[in-house]
């Protein structure tokens, strides 16, 4: 029975790795060693789609009924002027799917020396993410790359995976190449996984080795006023900082934030580098997609916290690609969490005064 539940999670662990192996690449050769325009996107773009391929190709040769909820598609490398970039994925992941295995990894999964993929199954390898979700049924999320700004910046970013099962996440999987193993030593080693399996916990992993490595269980310590600080986006386009900092106020807050692009916020909160991930909406109508919080949810749950909207309610995988009307989220410790809701609370209140005052 464990070696079933567990079969999900080495092939998510297995998949998620390689992915991470190739976006580190892409890395190195397109962003470091080239010339590139600041405003140049194209290495994020070969790297999100190439690591969707890797992924989904696992996903499609190991369960193959499964359906993908995932961020990109193919239809721009179908079309004559996507030649050039449909190759380079084509070899960056067959390089990847081609690798030797690893301790743990099995050849039946598709990987190996044996099992190059030609360019129309790795198209429709992607093109599998196509899946729009919803309330019943067993599906896989992902978003190849979460934090696509901070890749390009050489600092955090997440290759993230989740099984979502009747709308509960019941795995999660994330890879985080730039994040240092032990966050009171940043300039240290650097690469680690995480894996949450409903009701059997949060794990750290080494990313070199997961399958055969240390497994290292997380769990949310406890903080006080003075410990406590808050994770938070690095891009004010993606949360409303400024209500952050009234938040901060009210809980006494007198540590700085921490900004990190990526799901990467989820464990850094999940192994205790920060107290509380808050993310408010900026109010443009973006709605959060599933991918960019389902790992980190389970994650969390996993390591005894709590995740939930700014209201308080639970967010809700069953909506289709995304979670619906935003209302932010708030995840954190238990005890720590409900203070939170209180302060945004108070916080909204405050706003909601001043606007009136205003007269909007
Ligand atoms: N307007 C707006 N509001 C909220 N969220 C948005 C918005 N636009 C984009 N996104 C999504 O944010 C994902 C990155 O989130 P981060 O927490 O990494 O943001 S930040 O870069 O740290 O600021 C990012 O994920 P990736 O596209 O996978 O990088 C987006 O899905
Ligand atoms: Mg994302
Ligand atoms: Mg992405
Ligand atoms: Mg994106």
């Amino acid at each position: 029975m464990l070696a079933n539940a567990l079969r999900p999670a080495s092939i998510a662990v297995a998949a998620v790795r390689r992915a991470c192996v190739l976006t580190a690449s892409v890395f190195n050769k397109l962003v470091k060693q080239e010339t590139l325009t600041k405003d140049d996107k194209s290495p994020v773009t070969v790297g999100d789609y190439s690591a969707q391929a890797v992924i989904n190709t696992v996903l499609g040769r190991t369960f193959p009924s499964d359906p993908i909820v995932g961020e990109e598609d193919a239809t721009d490398l179908r079309t004559p002027s996507g030649t050039v970039l449909r190759n380079r994925i084509v070899e960056l992941a067959n390089e990847t799917l081609t690798a030797e295995l690893q301790p743990g990894e099995k050849e039946e999964w598709g990987l190996g020396p044996n099992h190059s993929r030609t360019a129309d199954e790795l198209l429709d390898a992607i093109d599998r993410g196509n899946y729009n979700g919803g309330r019943t049924g067993r599906m896989w999320t992902l978003d190849p790359i979460d934090g696509t700004k901070g890749f390009l910046r050489g600092e955090q970013y997440a290759v993230c995976l989740a099984l979502i099962v009747d709308s509960r996440v019941e795995l999660g999987v994330m890879g985080c190449p730039n994040l240092p193993v032990n966050a009171a030593d940043p300039t240290g080693a650097r690469g680690c996984i995480f894996l949450a399996v409903r009701g059997q916990g949060a794990y750290q992993l080494p990313l070199s080795n997961p399958l055969a490595g240390p497994a290292e269980r997380l769990a949310i310590p406890a903080f006080s006023a003075e410990t406590l600080n808050l994770l938070e986006s690095v891009e004010k386009a993606h949360a409303k900082l400024s209500f952050n900092e009234r938040v901060a106020q009210l809980l006494g807050i007198t540590r700085a934030p921490t900004r990190m692009d990526s799901q990467a916020k989820y464990c850094s909160l999940a192994r205790g580098d920060g107290g509380v991930y808050l993310r408010m909406p900026t109010g443009v109508g973006y709605k959060e997609k599933i991918w960019d919080h389902a790992p980190g949810a389970i994650l969390v749950e996993e390591a005894g916290g709590v995740i939930t909207d700014s209201r308080g309610e639970p967010l809700d995988f069953g909506l289709g690609r995304t979670l619906g009307e935003n209302h932010g989220v708030v995840a954190a410790g238990k005890e720590v969490h409900s203070k939170v809701i209180k302060a945004v609370k108070r916080a909204k209140e405050e706003e909601a005064k001043a606007e009136t005052a205003e007269g909007h």
